[in-house]
């Protein structure tokens, strides 16, 4: 007897083999579909009837910092420079382990609640983020944030906390924790820290996450320093493979985007931010056609304000074609594949299709809905109609978090006034 059986659905793969089914059924077992197609003959306790919606992979979000959630709308409208030094930075300083698990149990709910079935996160009290991960039930790659600022010392407390963490949660919950080094960016931290971090994760086998030209004010600087960008500057240390999750990547020229091809590096777009800080605009549609792996993440709620990827996936493909004045320019299945197919491979996890023998991180979309009616393209609509309210089922390794829109695995209205209450304390902390 099978786990979970989803019938009568519309099931959109992501499967370039297979396409999609108008009218199928996916069996689950032990974490992983067993089975796809038009009929089963196998029985479940649970089964679902999907009718009216659309099954799909889980969607990825390969750049956050889930516990700024308690940042939301702290601090608007300002210069990345500004914002982060004179407003985030100081609030920051104030966070305790607590806060940090409460934000990251409200950034977890809104994921549930948002189809977002997996997340790369980078931040402090790491463990706590963890906690959360395993609690609600989600899959992540999580880092701790390393901030050198040319400090030797802060550098090496920074380096040990990292390790610590990457060894103590590696492989957790069940394997759907996977822990990464998060050095934060090559304006932030030395070459000579960037390679000793990239020496530790190689040890470790553990993959880099990190933060590059997000800003021309960081090109500026590198050039200024090394006589090269970022990209040639981390190229040049070795520090690039397919195991390295760069995120942003919006000041790139053309040799930069042949580099992080060749060396099979992902990057995460992450549109919503870069509007919001004036950082730019990533050359996207050029790094896909050249072949670089291209993924979506929000980045945090301080610099977007929410946790929604179909609201990233909307604007991703509205920004690039605005930007190069075609309409044609990232269309809806390919933006689509951003948030699902690209975003597991950035993570290096095995799902973001809906395949046998995959994992079956699985959301259902309600699509009885009248933005989404009628309903000729079922891709059009996830990318430009669908919100991540209208996610009413979130399914991930196998297990059922919220169910017809009822979350199972939180208490929502504790993590929503919980979270509220520490970053009304948080705040009061930062400006006593
Ligand atoms: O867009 C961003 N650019 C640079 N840093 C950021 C951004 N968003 C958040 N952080 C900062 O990165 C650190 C995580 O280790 C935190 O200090 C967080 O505020
Ligand atoms: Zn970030």
């Amino acid at each position: 007897m099978a786990d979970v059986i989803i019938k009568n659905a519309y099931v959109l793969t992501m499967n370039p083999d297979a396409g999609d089914l108008k009218n199928g059924t996916i069996v689950i077992e032990d974490g992983k579909i067993t089975e796809i197609g038009e009929k089963t003959k196998e029985s479940a306790e649970t089964v679902i009837d999907a009718k009216g919606s659309v099954v799909m992979p889980g969607l990825v979000n390969t750049h956050t910092h889930a516990a700024m959630t308690l940042f939301r709308g702290y601090a608007d409208d300002l210069q990345l420079a500004d914002w982060l030094e004179n407003h985030v930075w100081p609030a920051e300083a104030q966070l305790t382990a607590e806060d940090v698990y409460k934000g990251s149990l409200l950034a977890c709910l809104e994921m549930i609640r948002s189809g977002t079935t997996s997340f790369a996160d980078m931040y402090f009290f790491m463990d706590e983020t963890a906690k959360a991960v395993e609690l609600s039930g989600l899959r992540a790659s999580l880092s701790h944030g390393l901030i050198e600022l040319w400090n030797k010392e802060k550098g090496e407390t920074d380096l040990k906390e990292g390790k610590r963490f990457v060894r103590a949660w590696q492989g957790a919950a069940g394997g759907r924790i996977k822990t990464m080094y998060g050095p934060h960016a090559p304006n932030t931290c030395s070459e000579e820290f960037l390679a000793k971090v990239k020496e530790e994760a190689r040890k470790d086998g553990a993959g880099l996450h990190i933060h590059v030209l997000e800003t021309e004010a960081e090109l500026l600087a590198m050039k200024e320093k090394y006589g090269k960008c970022s990209v040639h500057m981390l190229d040049d240390i070795g520090f690039f493979g397919p195991d390295v999750l760069a995120a942003h990547c919006v000041w790139l020229s053309d040799g930069d985007i042949e580099i992080l091809r060749k060396r099979g590096v992902n990057v995460s777009h992450n549109p919503v931010s870069n509007m919001k800080l004036a950082s730019g605009i990533a050359p996207v549609h050029k790094m896909l056609e050249r072949g670089v792996n291209v993924s979506l993440g929000t980045d945090g709620c301080a610099s977007n304000n929410n946790l929604d990827l179909f609201e990233e996936m909307k604007t991703a493909a509205l920004l690039h074609k605005v930007s190069t004045c075609s309409p044609t320019a990232l269309p809806a299945h390919q933006v689509l594949k951003m948030a699902t197919v690209n975003g597991a491979k950035a993570l290096g996890t095995e799902t973001g299709m809906l395949k046998a023998g995959m994992k079956a991180d699985i959301v259902i979309v309600d699509m009885k809905k009248p933005h989404l009616t009628p309903c000729f393209d079922v891709t059009s609509h996830l990318v430009y109609s669908a919100k991540g309210s209208d996610v009413r089922t979130t399914i991930v390794d196998g297990k059922i978090l919220m169910d017809d829109y009822k979350v199972l695995v939180l208490d929502e209205q504790k993590v929503i006034e919980e979270a509220q209450k520490a970053a009304e304390e948080l705040v009061a902390r930062v400006n006593a």
